[in-house]
């Protein structure tokens, strides 16, 4: 899968026009994960839809649920900005970081250093690196391009041997243990546990993917992780509100 996504990103690299570049502030996702008061730091994510799962939430105003994330008191939200595969559009992350004030992460399959500037347009305060997706000498390329440009970067990996890869390259300072494997789509939570041990302390690790409820965010918490990355369970929620605090408080929980 993980292939076919990056060659329809290559197809449409060809057609990218650069959109007016928006006055913004940059926000800091390390920082305001740390600073989180939950056990764990939380990005709470605006999906549509995904190749796994199709369509995720029926009812979608992307400003609507990050407005109500953002008064749950989530730490960062994640806006997924790929059309092709998630529904998602680059105007959903501008008009967004507008209307709240948290950090917000631009998800989407980066390859090309158009792409980063594209992401300082649009006014996103940090971008995915898929390591899997790239070499790691590119990668850090991407990676300090984006630094350059004022953002920060979240390095996601899935394997140890990505991780490795990256690390033989540099030490990002957020890395992304993805739980679900971008070939299979098969999600464990066993794979923070795994790699949890082989990431930097100076890393801030992000367990990302089938988190669903309170006992996860203990479990991936007492693995290491610092700070979770949570999609499709809250977006199933009809009370985006209540569900970030049940997720994050265990209260109500049946
Ligand atoms: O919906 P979930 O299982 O909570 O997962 C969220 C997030 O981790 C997932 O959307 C994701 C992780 N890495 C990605 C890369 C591209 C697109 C999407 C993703």
């Amino acid at each position: 899968m993980l292939e076919t996504i990056l060659a329809v990103k290559k197809q449409e690299l060809q057609q990218l026009y650069l959109p007016e570049e928006q006055q913004t502030t940059r926000r800091s996702l390390r920082d305001s994960l740390l600073e989180s008061p939950y056990i764990a730091g939380l990005i709470a994510e605006v999906k549509k839809a995904s190749p796994s799962k199709g369509i995720i939430r029926e009812d979608f105003n992307p400003t609507q649920i990050a407005a109500d994330y953002n008064q749950a008191g989530v730490q960062a939200i994640s806006v997924l900005t790929d059309q092709h595969f998630f529904q998602g559009h680059r105007d959903f992350l501008t008009t967004i970081k507008q209307n709240v004030d948290v950090p917000i992460l631009r998800k989407d399959f980066i390859i090309d250093p158009v792409q980063v500037v594209e992401s300082a347009y649009i006014g996103a305060d940090a971008i995915l690196l898929i390591g899997e997706a790239l070499e790691a000498r590119q990668l850090h390329e991407l990676y300090n391009q984006a630094y350059d440009l004022g953002m920060e970067a979240l390095v996601e990996v899935h394997s140890e041997e990505t991780l490795d890869r990256v690390l033989n390259e540099f030490t990002p300072r957020i890395v992304g243990v993805n739980n679900r494997n971008l070939h299979t789509f098969e999600t464990k939570l066993s794979q923070t546990e795994r790699m949890a041990s082989l990431v930097p302390e100076e890393s801030l690790l992000v367990s990302e993917s089938g988190i669903v409820n309170y006992e996860d965010v203990q479990d991936v918490v007492e693995y290491g992780a610092k700070a979770i990355l949570v999609g499709e369970s809250l977006m199933r929620q009809n009370q985006i509100v209540e569900g970030v605090q049940r997720l994050m408080n265990g209260v109500g929980e049946s």
